[in-house]
């Protein structure tokens, strides 16, 4: 049995006077711990289906079962982190992210503590009583990956996380965030328009096609990659390879939505 199951997944946006069908027959497993990569063009439906995976939106046909059970509403074992970091800046970084432990009314001194300790782990220890504002974009991404992580969900679910970040702290930050997710063993799956980054952090790849959203294609990651991280992973020859194949596929895909 797997961990997540998509089953049959149509949604249509309805509008007053039109209809879209953003995702056409979804179908696709997820297994225990495993990293996972949404990639494809802007519209094929990849944040879609991750609202509908963390529960946030019902699909108009299908259902998602995550540990067996079907999602119809946002189910603590998902986390979200998502592009923007969506600290409230009138909170410390502290209150920031044991803020879900407090709004579960799980803000033990136990789980307060394992979120400090987090908050240290990324390099965060000293801007505990700072404000927002204070941080870095790269700092403030691994404050919302702490508070993420804080009410320890099974999965994690990372709509472009690195994407507003400069090259270098998001070269960086993928490695942190791959590390972490590994020796937490979270499963977690990534949105992202970066075939590199889809390439350097994952075991698996869906790339999807746009209108209608559908999965076109799915790409097992070399054993020789997964072994190294994203930083060492892009360095590999079989990454060159594997960037190659999916920069054609996704070149091809580009084509014949014109044409459609
Ligand atoms: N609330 C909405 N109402 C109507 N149409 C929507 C809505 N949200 C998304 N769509 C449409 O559904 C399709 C899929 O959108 P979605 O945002 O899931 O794609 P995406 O792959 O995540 O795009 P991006 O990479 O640009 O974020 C698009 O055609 C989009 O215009």
């Amino acid at each position: 049995m797997s961990f997540l199951t998509v089953e049959h997944i149509h949604h249509i946006y309805f509008t007053k006077d039109t209809a879209t069908l953003a995702l056409d027959d979804i179908d696709l497993t997820i297994e225990k711990g495993e990293f996972i990569s949404f990639l494809g063009p802007s519209g094929c439906g990849k944040t879609t289906l991750l609202s509908i995976i963390a529960g946030l939106i019902q699909p108009t046909e299908g259902k998602v079962k995550l540990a067996n059970q079907t999602i119809s509403k946002p189910n603590p074992l998902v986390g979200y982190m998502l592009q923007q970091d969506y600290l409230f800046p009138w909170k410390t970084i502290e209150d920031n992210v044991t803020i879900g432990l407090k709004i579960i009314g799980q803000l033990t001194a136990d789980k307060k503590e394992r979120t400090l300790n987090l908050l240290k782990e990324m390099g965060l220890s000293s801007v505990e009583k700072q404000f927002p504002h204070q941080l870095s974009g790269g700092m403030r991404q691994r404050a919302a990956l702490v508070r993420t992580l804080s009410t320890n969900p099974e999965m994690l679910l990372l709509d472009e996380p690195f994407s507003a970040l400069d090259y270098q702290t998001k070269l960086k930050l993928e490695d942190l965030v791959f590390q972490t997710l590994k020796d937490y063993q979270k499963t977690a799956l990534l949105v992202t328009h970066d075939i590199g980054e889809a390439i350097a952090m994952s075991d698996k790849i869906f790339v999807f096609s746009a209108k209608p959203g559908k999965v076109a294609r799915t790409y097992i990651v070399p054993g020789q990659l997964r072994e190294l991280t994203p930083f060492h992973a892009r360095q590999h020859p079989q990454f060159t390879d594997l960037f190659q194949q999916i920069w054609k596929e996704l070149d091809q895909l580009e084509t014949k939505t014109e044409i459609n």
